[in-house]
């Protein structure tokens, strides 16, 4: 096998509690994950010299061990004693920093990609536990799919795939750091907690009306906070015939759910246009699973 080629599909939280926080710093948390049909492209290719060689189309990305596809060839290339390299080609279409899972749904496909190339033998349970070493969301990017995610993240269960619909993505010209929003959260401080457990039941009852009802993240009141833009960017998308708009993850990303393909396409036009917008598309979810 010379070349691997993969894609790496971006996620968005259709709600997101925090219930607790660790010793070590990190959060507990119970979100309702789902993968969207956005992706980034990669290509993995075998090298005789003991390197990971990486290069991509974001000039802004590091090239280095501070790549998250460096540090998950790295973990398998070390723990197999693999006696070559690899060279990887990867080209960004997810939003950086914007609460996407990007950067662990690019480790994600390199865990699988070296699994298959190098014929390592793994289960994807094995994967799971190695990708929680990266990033509390590669294991989720690993499985796909609509699924509950507790622990840090890592605890995955899987539900009923979402009901088919448009996602409309909007991100505002801002990057927001993960590490920066969960530290700004006064975990023990939330007052209104999201109904996880309603959403799981709309979500087995395949019910889109009740689950967009339900939709809310706890960090959304950190980052708009600081970045009112967000809250606008929402209402606009309501104001143009979504049946919800939340921001994904730790943000800045807001999505819009829309049953109606011409109303999406409508929003989508009049959102792309918005000058705060500085990247739309409109994508749908991808229900797949690894
Ligand atoms: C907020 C979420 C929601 O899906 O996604 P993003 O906004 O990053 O896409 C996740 O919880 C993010 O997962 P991920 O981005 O993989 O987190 P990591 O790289 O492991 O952690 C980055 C930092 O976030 C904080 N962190 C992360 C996960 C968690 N459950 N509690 C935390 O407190 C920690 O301070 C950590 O140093
Ligand atoms: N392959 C990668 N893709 C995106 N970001 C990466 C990658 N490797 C390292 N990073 C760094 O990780 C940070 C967060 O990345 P990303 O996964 O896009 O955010 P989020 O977790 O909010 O979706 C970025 O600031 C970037 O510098």
């Amino acid at each position: 096998m010379e070349q691997l080629k993969l894609k790496a599909l971006a996620k968005i939280n259709l709600g997101l509690d925090v219930v607790g926080k660790r010793e070590d710093g990190y959060h507990e948390v119970r979100m309702i994950m789902q993968t969207i049909n956005m992706y980034d492209r990669i290509a993995i290719k075998k090298i005789n010299e003991q390197e990971i060689k990486v290069k991509t189309n974001l000039y802004y990305l590091p090239n280095n061990e501070n790549n998250l596809v460096y540090k998950a060839a790295k973990l398998l290339i070390d723990e197999f004693k693999i006696q070559q390299g690899v060279s990887i080609n990867l080209e960004k279409y997810i939003p950086v920093a914007a609460g996407m899972a990007g950067g662990s749904s690019d480790a994600a496909a390199i865990l699988i990609g070296i699994n298959k190339m190098f014929k390592l033998g793994l289960t994807r349970k094995q994967l799971m536990e190695r990708g929680v070493r990266i990033g509390a969301d590669v294991p989720y990017c690993i499985m796909r799919g609509t699924a509950l995610a507790e622990g840090i993240g890592e605890k995955l269960t899987p539900l009923k795939p979402m009901p088919k619909c448009y996602v409309l993505i909007a991100k505002p010209g801002i990057s927001v750091s993960t590490k920066l929003v969960y530290g700004n959260l006064k975990a023990d401080e939330i007052s209104h907690h999201p109904d996880i457990d309603g959403m799981i039941e709309a979500v087995n009852n395949n019910d889109l009306t009740t689950i967009v009802d339900k939709m809310e993240n706890v960090l959304e009141g950190v980052t708009i906070n600081e970045y009112p833009v967000i809250e606008e960017i929402k209402n606009m998308m309501k104001a143009n015939g979504a049946l919800n708009a939340m921001m994904s993850g730790s943000g800045p990303t807001v999505f819009g759910i829309f049953s109606d393909y011409a109303k999406a396409k409508r929003a989508f036009q009049i959102i792309n246009a918005n000058p705060q917008v500085k990247q739309s598309y409109l994508t749908s979810v991808y229900n797949n699973r690894r």
